[in-house]
């Protein structure tokens, strides 16, 4: 079982939604967590429980980091949209910062996200579960 973040800006929200239902049976039985709006809209079309924190410009995308930071969370989703300003910029950035420091898989697009949910699908994590069996105590 892993930790798996589902994040996306409003106009991939649709997106979102529709991958996460092709592929809800790859997902079901993870831990799964968002951000607020993302994952309210994930929960109304599948069957899926999602903890959901605060809505991105409220600071979700940090309270996703700071699992990232400890090495907590093994594969994220992110769709964002690369055509529009976000208030949370910064908040952006550095989730995606702090996913390279610890070398987290990453998906900020479609393509990607299907390549990763396939190789999840596949065993391709299984080296995450080492991570979580010789982390540090302290974390
Ligand atoms: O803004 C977001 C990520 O940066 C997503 O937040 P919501 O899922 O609450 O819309």
């Amino acid at each position: 079982m892993f930790n798996i973040a589902f994040i996306a800006h409003d106009r991939k929200k649709d997106e979102m939604v529709n991958f996460v239902i092709a592929y809800e049976n790859v997902f079901d039985g993870h831990q799964l967590y968002s951000t607020g709006t993302t994952g309210m809209r994930i929960m109304e079309h599948t069957q899926l429980k999602i903890h959901r924190y605060l809505s991105g410009p409220l600071g979700g995308d940090q309270q996703i980091g700071a699992m990232v930071a400890q090495n907590d969370m093994d594969l994220i989703i992110f769709l964002r949209d690369p055509l529009m300003a976000q208030p949370h910029e910064p908040d952006i950035s550095a989730l995606l910062r702090i996913c390279d420091v610890q070398g987290i898989p990453v998906a900020t697009n479609i393509a990607t996200a299907e390549i990763l949910v396939k190789a999840l699908d596949r065993g391709d994590f299984a080296w995450r579960e080492l991570v979580h069996k010789y982390k540090p105590e302290a974390l």
